[in-house]
């Protein structure tokens, strides 16, 4: 282990331990969404989650089926993707078990955009549809309005193993009120102040990219007009809910 995943000392091992836990079960459970909202086929998607306060984030095993997972599975990593042991009693190994393959991207947007707790990615099929035509979903719903702010963008080619899809989320969200990002020829990530938060955007993305592929099937839909959909926008974000 380098000194660079070393844990940050300054909380007590027992705090640390717990909250590490706590967001192992939370990653675990997360991945239930994925499936239940069908946005996954096989392994094909994951979660991860900031550790709050700490250096560390949390994402599951590569390429373990949904069904399988646990918190015990989850993997620990520092901000760079390097596997961390001993955070907690929970051993994040398993020597045998690698985690995500998306780990360098998710890693990079750690490090980039410090109010992200929660990064998601799938192949949703809608979604994954617009990335592969490299175009982005219009903002024709006022749904979309809510919750992306406007149109869901693209963001560049990039290939799998290294920091270039880290690199495109957030080259492309930082100039961009969406919490996704449709990667091109490859598919939705999604982003937000909790991994639930990135949950429910990947959930959505899913939903506007089919609706809005459907009414081009019978028409042209009516983009929103850009102070409408600042003024959805802010009420969704400030008033909306509980
Ligand atoms: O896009 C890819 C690989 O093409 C990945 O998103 C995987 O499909 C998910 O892999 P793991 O999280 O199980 O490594």
């Amino acid at each position: 282990m380098t000194e660079q995943n070393m844990i940050k000392e300054t909380d007590s091992p027992q705090d640390l331990a717990a909250t590490v836990a706590q967001v192992r079960t939370e990653v675990s459970a997360l991945h239930a969404y994925l499936v239940t909202y069908k946005l996954v086929v096989w392994t094909a998607g994951n979660v991860s989650a900031r550790v709050p306060g700490q250096e560390l984030m949390v994402i599951k095993p590569s390429g373990i089926e949904y069904d399988q997972l646990a918190p015990e599975l989850m993997i620990v990593t520092d901000l760079h993707g390097v596997p961390v042991d001993g955070v907690d009693s929970a051993h994040w190994g398993n020597p045998d078990l690698a985690p995500s393959s998306d780990t360098d991207a998710h890693a990079y947007v750690y490090r980039h955009m410090p109010d992200v707790h929660g990064v998601v990615h799938t192949h949703s099929p809608y979604a994954t549809a617009w990335a592969a035509l490299d175009e982005p979903v219009p903002c024709v719903l006022t749904m979309m309005a809510d919750e992306f702010g406007g149109d869901i963008p693209i963001g560049p080619f990039a290939l799998i193993g290294d920091d270039s899809i880290g690199r495109g989320i957030v080259e492309t969200l930082r100039e961009s009120k969406s919490p996704a990002v449709l990667m091109k020829n490859h598919g939705p990530f999604t982003i937000g102040p909790s991994a639930k938060a990135a949950v429910k955007a990947a959930v959505m993305v899913e939903e506007v990219a089919k609706t809005v592929h459907i009414a081009r099937q019978i028409g042209t839909p009516i983009p929103i007009d850009a102070e409408h959909v600042a003024r959805l926008n802010d009420r969704y974000m400030n008033v909306y809910g509980q």
